[in-house]
């Protein structure tokens, strides 16, 4: 299967509500420390964008100027055509969940969704869904601090999707978890990102969770990160078996390109 037949296209009705992104030649420094770039990057509507590099190199702040949280100090960062709004361009889940841990579930969910202006009366339908697509059915009126690590990232995300924002950022989410409760959710991500056809930027240091979750995978140099390899990942991404997936030899053979770049990248 090709690339072009995995990154789903403007037409594709699950991607009409996706957003676009274009960085053009985007440095960002912090207090004359640069930080990241010079950085050139077109996201297209639908793409699951992995980035990965060594602790240091820029991949948050690249992230966080996507989100609009930063400025960049030169070039310019684009969501479908104008410049992100903190909180308003895109659903971001963090390494950790920043939930409201006295509240239940429901409640945290319920203040998503009245911040994302979803009418009273439908927010119990919509929870529902949410619910379901992360796989927390029946966890409504549990506390925070009453559900497990893995359970709180979930609600995380299904807070992140609950604006229907057409960009998703997730900076290293699962770097806590444990093994298999990270491969689990992300076979649900990869799983989600497909149905929502969402466009998504994802962080990590992994080159194993890289190749899994992304439809291209970017490689970024030791601090100020710039771009050293871009791989467009050609595996199936529609009813596949996750742990056959992990064990084929496409899989593993991408994956091992991905850490040599990275390990390489860290070393130059
Ligand atoms: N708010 C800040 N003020 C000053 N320097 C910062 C700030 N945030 C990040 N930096 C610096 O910018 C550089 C890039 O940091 P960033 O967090 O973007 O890298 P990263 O690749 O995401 O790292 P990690 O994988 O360890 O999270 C680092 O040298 C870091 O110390």
């Amino acid at each position: 299967m090709s690339s072009s037949e995995i990154t789903k296209t403007a037409e594709d009705p699950r991607t009409s509500q996706s957003a676009s992104i274009r960085i053009e030649h985007v440095t960002h420094a912090y207090g004359g420390v640069t930080a990241v770039g010079p950085v050139d990057l077109t996201v297209r509507p639908g793409e699951f964008l992995v980035l990965v590099g060594a602790s240091g190199c820029g991949k948050s702040t690249l992230l966080r100027l996507i989100a609009g949280f930063e400025q960049p100090t030169h070039g310019s960062v684009r969501v479908s055509g104008t410049a992100p709004r903190p909180g308003k361009s895109a659903g971001v889940v963090f390494q950790t969940p920043r939930l409201f841990p006295w509240r239940t579930v429901r409640g945290n969910l319920d203040l998503a969704l009245r911040y994302a202006g979803v009418d009273w009366a439908q927010r119990p339908t919509r929870r529902a869904e949410l619910l379901a697509r992360v796989g927390l059915e029946g966890t409504a009126e549990r506390r925070i601090w009453e559900i497990s690590g893995g359970q709180q990232q979930r609600v995380a995300i299904a807070r992140a999707l609950a604006a229907e924002n057409p960009l998703f950022l997730l900076d290293e989410p699962f770097a806590a978890l444990d093994a298999l409760t990270r491969e689990r959710l992300q076979e649900d991500l990869r799983r989600v990102t497909a149905q929502t056809g969402r466009t998504t930027v994802f962080v990590t240091h992994s080159a194993d969770e890289a190749v899994f979750l992304g439809s291209r995978v970017v490689v970024l140099t030791k601090g100020p990160g710039t771009v050293a390899l871009e791989l467009p990942i050609t595996l199936p991404r529609d009813d596949v078996d996750a742990d056959e997936l992990r064990e084929s030899r496409e899989f593993n053979e991408l994956r091992v390109r991905v850490a040599h770049a990275v390990k390489t990248a860290a070393a130059a």
